[in-house]
């Protein structure tokens, strides 16, 4: 990309900040620029009522800046859901570096983006996410300490935690739905055999369940089908196998129009963020009699590690918190059972609860 079209775009999209479709009282929105490294960043802080703003930087390759700001808007926002529902003293916030992660990012452009960081003087804490890996952490908490899932700050991959907690929330969601929270004999269909479905798939298999996997890359699926005797589908379809469960663990939006009707089992609960194509489709769900684990209340064990680990220390507490997702998606569900209403939305107005009450 053109570093000076990027800035002047970047300028025609600030002035019309506060009229932008994703804008929700976002309290802070800062645009980073840092012309010997070439970094635009987006730094999106929504809320800080419960504390500061922790979330993850993203670093993708937008088709333009106006993109970088809707997604840095959604994310945040996003965040601060996840972090109030989760029991976190902690507001939501995101971050956005505008361009290819394979081509475009040099460890002077990680430094940058810490130094930005570190210039909101800790509104903002940041994290690892699509595009930025654990070592690239280290470098940018060269920079700032407002850094998590660092060596010196975290117990390492969030992934087996954001595991940990989908199976916990795939066993309330089976009591709450047949009364046993008992996974042996039970089907349950993994979509996307990743970092957190392949280790779900795993712990799903360990307590008895019969899985049926599905992935696009179809080593890994073979492999996992071959580990855990597990029948395998096609990923198009796994939304409509013929299961108990089924637990999106691949890309978000899978819960849409086209497979929303073909979906056979009771329960959807799974780690993918954004599982809804669009808000109204948690109604679509309930009308069919589908019990729908949230998906920034089911995945939110990553976060919870990110956020409480501390350096060196064992993982009992956050290994409890994480377990914690049980009770709240049960507070969930109950509740939407007796107003008849959509997971999603509970979901949101318990979120929302806890950040009018701070
Ligand atoms: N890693 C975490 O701690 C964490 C935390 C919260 C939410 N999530 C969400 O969970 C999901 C999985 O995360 P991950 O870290 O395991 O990602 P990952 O990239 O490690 O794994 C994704 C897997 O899905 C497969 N896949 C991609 N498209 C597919 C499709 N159309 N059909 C079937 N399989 C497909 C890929 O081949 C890959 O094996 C993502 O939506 C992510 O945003 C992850």
């Amino acid at each position: 990309m053109n570093a000076p079209v990027i800035g002047r775009k970047l300028q025609s999209v600030e002035n019309g900040m506060f009229d932008h479709p994703e804008f929700r009282g976002h309290e802070q929105v800062v645009f980073g620029h840092d012309r010997a490294s070439g970094l635009f960043t987006i730094i999106a802080v929504h809320d800080t009522r419960l504390g500061p703003a922790l979330g993850g930087c993203r670093m993708w390759a937008y088709a333009s800046s106006a993109e970088a700001l809707t997604d840095a808007l959604r994310l945040s926002r996003g965040m601060t859901y996840k972090n109030a529902l989760a029991g976190l003293d902690l507001g939501g916030g995101k971050a956005v570096i505008i361009g290819d992660a394979r081509s475009a990012k040099t460890p002077e452009l990680l430094a940058a983006f810490g130094a930005q960081v570190d210039r909101l003087g800790g509104t903002y804490i940041t994290a690892e996410d699509v595009g930025i890996s654990a070592p690239d952490m280290e470098i940018v908490a060269t920079r700032t300490d407002h850094v998590r899932g660092t060596r010196a700050t975290g117990l390492g991959d969030p992934s087996p935690y954001t595991a940990l907690g989908v199976f916990c929330g795939i066993r309330a969601a089976l009591r709450h739905r047949f009364g046993s929270d008992s996974l042996e004999g039970r089907r349950v269909c993994v979509k996307g055999l990743g970092h957190v479905g392949m280790d779900l798939a795993g712990q799903l298999h360990r307590a008895g369940a019969r899985l049926v996997l599905a992935d696009i890359h179809k080593p890994t699926l073979e492999d996992a089908a071959a580990r855990f005797g597990a029948e395998v589908v096609a990923a198009d379809a796994a939304h409509a196998a013929d299961v108990d469960v089924f637990a999106p663990c691949a890309l978000g939006a899978g819960l849409n129009d086209e497979t929303i009707p073909q979906i056979r089992a009771g329960i959807v609960a799974g780690a993918a963020n954004n599982q809804l194509a669009e808000e109204r489709h948690d109604e679509a769900l309930r009308e069919r009699g589908i019990l729908y684990a949230p998906d920034y209340a089911i995945n939110a064990g990553g976060v919870i590690s990110i956020a409480l680990a501390t350096p060196g220390g064992d993982d009992a507490l956050v290994r409890s918190k994480v377990e914690a997702i049980d009770e709240t998606l049960t507070r969930i569900f109950e509740r939407a059972e007796r107003l008849s209403l959509p997971t999603q939305q509970v979901a949101d107005t318990l979120a929302e609860e806890r950040l009018a009450a701070a």
